[in-house]
């Protein structure tokens, strides 16, 4: 078959496709330029401002007020964003006691510590609460790292009879810290404390006393008073634990010399010694040493006004009274102990 092709049409057709090549290269070397005029610029960029940048991690500042299951604090949901995964455990140290002998500042100094998590409020498990279950306990932890330690401190676990086996049960290798500090001067932090709730409370001196006045015998059965026969408390605790379990903090040094028992409670706990003098101030305002910086507050802080009180004045006779009271129990104590708190 053929195509009767005009001489016309032919040139028509060569000018048609020069043009449609033209028009091709045209446009393509334009996209080549606009390429090429961007790829110095990256060079650019890399070679010039490299040697120069300064690589900053972008810190995002993240709140340190604890959620609940629900709702997880910013600075937990961030963990989980970097592939951490912090869970709340049962606690592996506990602070049971006792009561006034300088149990949440001792808390609060060991809970500086970054391998250091701690519920922040008494939970009360082993006494009030242990019906509700171990998973219930669980869920008043804060969570943790691995490697991280969960600690809770109520004191009113070192005289609840039931406290020890029921701490042996969740864990029979659970390390135990107890502040002591001087039957009398606890006894009357004790009373101070009651006192602050009750206006209407009896002087501290007739309440020491069976019939109220110091020629009568000393009433072992009034709280803040029985409180004081550690030995006893103790000797339930033996029962269910070995004393190298236990490690005694001595109130009173708490106070005059934090970071020498805060140094034994690292080695207790097996941590590496990071709360130090450095971490310690005294507040002569307040009469008691602070914290340059805790958890939760970048500046100075010392604990709440509920801590250190000025107790009432007791008759030097009563003091007396009650020092030879608890020469006794005391001295079993020592023994108890091997520790020597210089309170007789
Ligand atoms: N750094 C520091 N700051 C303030 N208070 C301190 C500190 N270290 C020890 N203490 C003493 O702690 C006493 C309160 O003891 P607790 O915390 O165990 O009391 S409680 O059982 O939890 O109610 C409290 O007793 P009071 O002085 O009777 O208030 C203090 O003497």
């Amino acid at each position: 078959m053929e195509f009767a092709v005009s001489k016309k049409t032919l040139i028509a057709l060569i000018i048609l496709v020069t043009i449609s090549f033209y028009i091709t290269f045209l446009f393509n070397s334009c996209i080549v330029s606009n390429i090429s005029k961007g790829i110095p610029q990256l060079r650019r960029n890399q070679i010039v401002q490299e040697p120069l940048m300064h690589y900053s991690t972008s810190v995002r500042v993240v709140s340190l007020i604890e959620g609940n299951e629900t709702d997880i604090s910013p600075k937990y949901k961030w963990f989980r964003e970097q592939g951490l995964k912090p869970e709340r455990q049962l606690p592996s140290a506990l602070i049971i006691g006792v009561k006034k002998g300088g149990t949440r500042a001792l808390l609060e100094f060991i809970r500086i510590h970054p391998d250091v998590r701690a519920a922040g409020s008494e939970v009360h498990f082993f006494d009030k609460n242990y019906h509700k279950s171990f998973q219930w306990y669980r869920s008043h932890m804060p969570p943790t790292l691995e490697g991280q330690l969960t600690i809770e401190k109520t004191p009113s676990y070192f005289i609840t009879k039931e406290a020890p086996r029921r701490v042996q049960m969740m864990n029979p290798s659970t390390k135990l810290l107890v502040v002591v500090r001087d039957p009398v001067t606890r006894a009357i932090s004790d009373y101070t404390q009651a006192k602050s709730k009750k206006l209407d409370m009896k002087p501290f001196e007739e309440l020491v006393f069976v019939n109220g006045t110091v020629g009568s015998i000393v009433d072992t059965s009034w709280g803040p008073i029985k409180l004081g026969l550690y030995y006893k408390y103790l000797s339930r605790w033996l029962k269910f634990f070995p004393l190298s379990q236990l490690l005694f903090i001595s109130g009173e040094r708490l106070i005059t010399d934090p970071a020498v028992e805060l140094k034994r409670v690292q080695d207790f706990l097996g941590l590496k010694r990071v709360v130090t003098e450095r971490h310690f101030y005294f507040n002569t305002t307040k009469g008691f040493p602070c914290l340059f910086k805790s958890e939760g507050h970048s500046a100075p802080h010392c604990l709440g006004k509920t801590k250190g009180r000025n107790h009432p004045y007791v008759n030097p006779t009563v003091w007396q009274r009650l020092r030879d009271f608890y020469r006794p129990f005391n001295m079993r104590f020592y023994q108890m102990t091997g520790i020597n708190f210089g309170w007789a």
